[in-house]
């Protein structure tokens, strides 16, 4: 993924980073750590639990810039997470349109 992608393009860019680094693991990854981390699939939730606190707490203080900043870690982590448990962002799109 670079500074070209397209904004609409991010999300499924992101996912399939995630899915090739999932599937590579690169020592220099930070995704890598999460896919081998020895708490196993707890510590990405033990993140994303961190990630929501944090989206929260910027919420409650009114910061715009880092309710931004934590809102695209906690979707970071949601991704990681979607992709250990082998689902998709298509499955994510597909529900959320059911809901239309
Ligand atoms: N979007 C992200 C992304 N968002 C958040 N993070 C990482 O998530 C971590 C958030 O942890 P914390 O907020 O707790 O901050 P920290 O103090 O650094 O965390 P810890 O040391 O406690 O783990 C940071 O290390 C961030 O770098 C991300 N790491 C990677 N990506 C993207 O994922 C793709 C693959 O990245 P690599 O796997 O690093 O190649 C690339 O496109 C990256 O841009």
């Amino acid at each position: 993924m670079d500074a070209d992608t397209p904004t609409d393009e991010v999300l499924d860019e992101l996912f399939a980073t995630i899915e090739s680094r999932k599937a590579d693991l690169p020592e220099d990854s930070y995704t890598t750590t999460l896919f081998t981390h020895e708490k196993g699939e707890n510590y990405v939730l033990e993140k994303l639990g961190e990630e929501t606190t944090e989206t929260i707490l910027a919420a409650k203080d009114d910061d715009r810039e880092e309710l931004r900043y934590e809102s695209a870690d906690l979707v970071y982590h949601l991704l990681v997470l979607l992709s250990m448990k082998d689902a998709s962002l298509d499955d994510l799109r597909e529900e959320l349109k059911t809901r239309f």
